[in-house]
């Protein structure tokens, strides 16, 4: 399923939030939306999610506006993780991961806690296994983004949202999530900070600055010196990825005058 964002305009009292921005997250691409804090990933995020209404433009499923699709045959076609999942609910991992079966149940569904294939896989393939009867106040930060992420995937959805996936994670858990979801073939939209595992993972990258996008394309096009000298304010090297043949960012320094100095300039002069 392709998502086509077109010309949405968002404010809140009189503050632009987003400005005209128009994208594509292709089927089956994994598409990174990255860009500076506050520049409007998250909320791009929600206007796909339906969470809030632009004030002027569209986002398009498979050439329809979201806005018309109704709520179940969205939440079949689409699974998001948020940046700051919760549960108000004291539920146990395999309970939180069955709740993304709820979509595709008819009726009223299994009772909780009857097997179920989709739950079982994405326990498995989030490594939660061990953790299957823990409640979630007793998980660690990176253990609740994972089992959040095994609820999107217990959905089985088409698309999947995510924002900041792998906040909290280490670097070895944030290799493997976005390394499954790519193997998956799904249409991932995912708002990224980090532009190195963004670099490996994403076929095309969507960089907003102050609510506007300001590139778009594959990550060897978009991630440039100059790019992120005028998106980030940042003196940067670019480098070749030994593994991947992609883009290797290698921040430098700040750009801003008010900065303090790079702690250690001979360490820059050694990058080649
Ligand atoms: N309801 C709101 N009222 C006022 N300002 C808002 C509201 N929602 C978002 N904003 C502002 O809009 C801007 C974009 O926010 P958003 O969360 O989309 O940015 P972001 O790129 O996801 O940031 P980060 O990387 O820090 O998570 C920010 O300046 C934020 O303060």
């Amino acid at each position: 399923m392709t998502i086509e964002v077109s010309g949405i305009d968002f404010a809140v009292e009189h503050t632009a939030i987003l400005r005209d921005v128009s994208c594509t997250a292709p089927t089956g691409a994994f598409t990174g939306i990255i860009g500076p804090n506050g520049s409007g990933k998250s909320t791009l995020l929600s206007m796909i999610m339906r969470w809030q209404q632009p004030d002027s433009g569209r986002v398009l499923l498979d050439g329809r506006d979201v806005r018309g699709i109704g709520r179940r045959e969205f939440a079949r076609s689409v699974a998001e993780v948020e940046q700051q999942s919760t549960t108000v609910l004291e539920l146990t991992v395999e309970q939180i991961v069955e709740l993304g079966t709820i979509p595709r149940s008819s009726g009223w569904g299994r009772p909780l806690g009857e097997a179920s294939t989709e739950v079982d896989d994405a326990i498995e393939a989030l490594g939660l296994a061990s953790l299957r009867r823990r409640t979630w106040h007793t998980l660690s930060g990176g253990e609740r983004q994972k089992v959040q992420v095994a609820r999107a995937l217990a959905q089985r959805p088409d698309v999947l949202v995510l924002d900041e996936p792998t906040n909290h994670l280490d670097v070895a858990a944030g290799l493997h999530l976005l390394g499954l979801t790519r193997q998956l073939g799904l249409t991932v939209v995912a708002a990224i900070h980090d532009l190195n595992l963004a670099a490996m993972f994403c076929d095309r990258l969507v960089v907003l600055q102050e609510g506007a996008v300001c590139a778009e394309g594959a990550p060897t096009e978009v991630l440039t010196p100059d790019l992120l000298a005028a998106v980030y304010g940042i003196e940067a090297q670019v480098l070749v990825h030994p593994a991947t043949g992609g883009p290797l960012v290698v921040p430098c320094a700040t750009i801003d005058a008010a900065a303090p100095p790079n702690p250690n300039p001979r360490e820059k002069a050694d990058i080649r």
